[in-house]
């Protein structure tokens, strides 16, 4: 399906030259919408490398790579339907307050995704700014929130895998509501902004836990969610662990349980049988980060540890796709009616 309207509508995309900005616009440029003009790619802002041509920070998206990257400011994205937000935490408040409501934002940052401002400023030690309908659909409940939604907070990466992992268990009552959940990330999670803990002899050969412990600022988005899901409160543990590769997470989520195996993967497969996007892999296969690279998927394994009474599911996504930039796309075809499948791809790229 195509807008219907004839005019097409203008995207801005801001943190273009991030990994957030540049993975929005590798999925627009092979979204059918903006192949056939209804969308049209227009202002693409940065930082401190304003100034400079997107080419400079991805030289694979090749037909926008002469693109001047403009300033991140509200008359660089003004005149725009609908505006990408990939900017640091923080950034979005002010540059949403200031475009008109009929704007459809997205915001891949933080800022809008918790509806308990406690808990905001004890992670992110700054102002709550407000909570934005949440863009992960396959939660029950938030699809119909998303569809002409004009603003839109897109879930962390970690908590849309892990949340993913564990909802269906939570909402059929099946586990008790504590979670573990330990999850591997590479390191295009953390950004491109050079850091000195990310530097390629300190993540090569190596894998290393952080944020252990109920630190990590993602424990109260899953907290949210899984408890949204409860309709009480779910006790969560969240482990990430920093893998040297660049894309993609592995998330293992154990909770107590008294369900068999058969049990279990029934409830699995009834919360997912019409989401595209969500697999729950035949009994014998386990995911991997490498078979969802580059694509919208969410892949899991399903399994009862029945000695240690335990639910185990395994969930694999590319973070950079379902993680973000896929989930703003997905996020953006619902609020537009566009058919939410549009230019995403459930087909990972592999070896
Ligand atoms: N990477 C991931 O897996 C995920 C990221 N996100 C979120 O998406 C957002 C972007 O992340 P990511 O792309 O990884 O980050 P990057 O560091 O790769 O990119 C950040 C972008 O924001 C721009 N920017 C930085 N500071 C400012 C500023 N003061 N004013 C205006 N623009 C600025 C940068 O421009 P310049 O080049 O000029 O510095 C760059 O374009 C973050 O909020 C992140 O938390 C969400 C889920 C997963
Ligand atoms: C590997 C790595 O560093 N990952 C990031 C999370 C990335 C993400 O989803 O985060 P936002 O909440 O910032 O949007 C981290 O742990 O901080």
């Amino acid at each position: 399906m195509t807008i219907s309207e004839a005019v097409p509508k203008r995207i801005a995309v801001a943190g273009a030259s991030g990994y957030a900005g540049g993975e929005i616009l590798r999925l627009l440029l092979g979204h059918p919408a903006v192949r056939d003009g209804s969308l049209v790619i227009g202002s693409l802002t940065a930082g401190g490398n304003a100034g400079s041509t997107l080419g400079e920070f991805h030289p694979h998206l090749l037909p926008l790579a002469d693109r001047v990257l403009g300033p991140t400011t509200v008359e660089e994205l003004a005149g725009h339907d609908v505006v990408f937000l990939g900017l640091p935490h923080g950034k979005s408040a002010e540059l949403a307050l200031a475009l008109p409501e009929s704007v459809v934002i997205i915001d891949c940052g933080a800022d809008f995704r918790l509806t308990d401002g406690a808990a905001w400023e004890k992670y992110y030690k700054s102002p709550h700014a407000g909570s934005w309908p949440y863009g992960l659909p396959e939660l029950p409940g938030l699809r119909d929130r998303l569809v002409g939604a004009t603003r839109i907070a897109v879930p962390g990466c970690y908590p849309t895998v892990s949340s993913l992992a564990l909802a269906p268990a939570v909402a059929a009552g099946i586990i008790e509501p504590r979670v573990n959940i330990v999850a591997v990330s590479g390191t295009s999670g953390a950004g491109r902004a050079p850091k000195a803990d990310l530097l390629g002899s300190e993540v090569m050969g190596s894998v290393r836990a952080y944020a252990v412990a109920g630190a990590h600022r993602h424990t109260p988005e899953i907290v949210q969610n899984l408890s949204a899901v409860a309709g009480s409160a779910v006790a969560v543990s969240f482990t990430p662990v920093l893998a040297p590769m660049p894309r993609g997470i592995l998330a293992t989520c154990t909770a107590i349980t008294t369900a068999t195996a058969e049990q279990a993967v029934e409830v699995y497969e009834k919360a997912y049988a019409a989401e595209p996007f969500v697999h729950v892999l035949p009994a014998g296969r386990l995911p991997q980060t490498g078979s969802v690279i580059g694509s919208n998927a969410v892949q899991m394994s399903v399994s009862v540890d029945a000695d240690a009474g335990l639910l185990v599911v395994i969930a694999a996504i590319d973070n950079l796709a379902k993680g973000t930039a896929g989930a703003a796309v997905q996020s953006m075809n619902l609020a537009l009616g566009i058919t939410e499948t549009d230019g995403l791809s459930t087909v990972g790229v592999a070896p």
